[in-house]
């Protein structure tokens, strides 16, 4: 597929450089590449080099490449140049269907051949982005998790049209950056995690809707509760220990009965300009006066602390 086998990638380009862009170029740079960003808003440089900054000493914490620098981040003044060296290309543009098609298609005119472009997409299949480009086999989704310098996971995936060596070269390039990385080989609506977060999602807008629980309810019910198992032991093996000795048949001979209740309640709520607003004061009041730049710095901390005491991550602590 790529002229340039996974592990000997130097030089990447990141397209669209907000939340989610600008984690990535944050990732690279700490793995020690050479990066070049586009961005198309005219404040995009000054707001990059600000993640840049912010993100760094927590990636000094990680652990940098031999070589990393802020100083390899190149801005380019158009998509064209951005792209033209480039041996990898992870797209991160709005999440909006008809802007992707269009930018996969001009990304896919603009880069080198064969060289893979993946999409950050938090939901499209790649099937419905794809049908603009003309060479669509070396189109990926590459899903990352929100700070993409920190939380481990990419979910890949291809189209109809992706060739199956585009999907294996960016898992193994994504492998060799450093990353975790699951490999789906059908398309599934929300990719795995994301379809995961989206019915706990679904649920906690219930229960603000209907005033069942506040904001603060919600986000304490997983901070206290589950979440601290889920950081080292996923839901199903958690819940084969609810069995007790014997484990997930009878966590499900037990439980299984009683679960279907809630299952066949389960829709989706309408997000309507009060619940919208019910979650935005209620976060707001969550946020206590901490800024946006405090919460990333404490989340940040947060995760490196149970990456560390999860044994994910050498070192001494902080
Ligand atoms: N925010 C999140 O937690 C996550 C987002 N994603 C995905 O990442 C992608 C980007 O989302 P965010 O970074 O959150 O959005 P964002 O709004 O923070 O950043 C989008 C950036 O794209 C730029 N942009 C606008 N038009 C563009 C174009 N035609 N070409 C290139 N760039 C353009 C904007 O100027 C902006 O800087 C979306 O596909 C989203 O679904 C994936 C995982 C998590
Ligand atoms: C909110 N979101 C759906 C864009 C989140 C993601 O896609 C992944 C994440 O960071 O949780």
């Amino acid at each position: 597929m790529s002229p340039t086998p996974p592990p000997s990638v130097r030089r990447v380009a990141c397209i669209g450089a907000g939340v989610i862009g600008g984690g990535w170029v944050a990732h690279f740079l700490a793995r020690g590449y050479d990066v070049t960003a586009w961005d198309p808003a005219p404040d995009a440089e000054d707001k990059l080099r600000r993640l840049v900054t912010a993100a760094w000493p927590a990636l000094e914490q990680l652990g940098l490449a031999e070589g990393a620098s802020p100083s390899r981040l190149t801005m380019a003044p158009t998509l064209d140049e951005a792209v033209a060296d480039a041996e990898f290309v992870q797209e991160s543009a709005p999440e909006k269907l008809e802007l992707k098609r269009d930018l996969l298609a001009q990304l896919d005119a603009a880069t080198p051949p064969g060289v893979v472009i993946a999409s950050s997409t938090s939901g499209y299949p790649m099937t419905d982005m794809q049908t603009a480009a003309a060479t669509p086999g070396r189109l990926v989704v590459g899903h990352p998790f929100n700070p993409p310098y920190l939380i481990p996971l990419v979910e890949v995936a291809g189209g109809e049209r992706t060739d199956r060596t585009a999907v294996e070269w960016a898992a193994e390039f994504y492998e060799a950056a450093g990353k975790s990385v699951i490999t789906m080989d059908r398309e599934l609506p929300g990719f795995i995690a994301n379809r995961l977060q989206e019915a706990l999602w679904r649920e906690a807008l219930h229960m603000v809707a209907n005033g069942e629980a506040t904001v603060e309810d919600i986000d304490t019910s997983i901070t206290e509760g589950p979440g601290l198992r889920w950081a080292f032991m996923g839901p199903m093996l958690t819940f084969a220990l609810a069995g007790g000795e014997g484990g997930m048949a009878h966590m499900l001979d037990h439980f299984g009965p009683s679960l279907k209740s809630p299952w066949t309640r389960l829709e989706a709520p309408e997000l309507d300009r009060a619940l919208r607003d019910a979650v935005v004061d209620g976060c707001d009041r969550a946020a206590d006066g901490r800024t946006y730049a405090q919460l990333v710095a404490e989340r940040d901390q947060g995760v490196i602390d149970v990456l560390r005491a999860t044994g994910r991550l050498d070192g001494p602590a902080r």
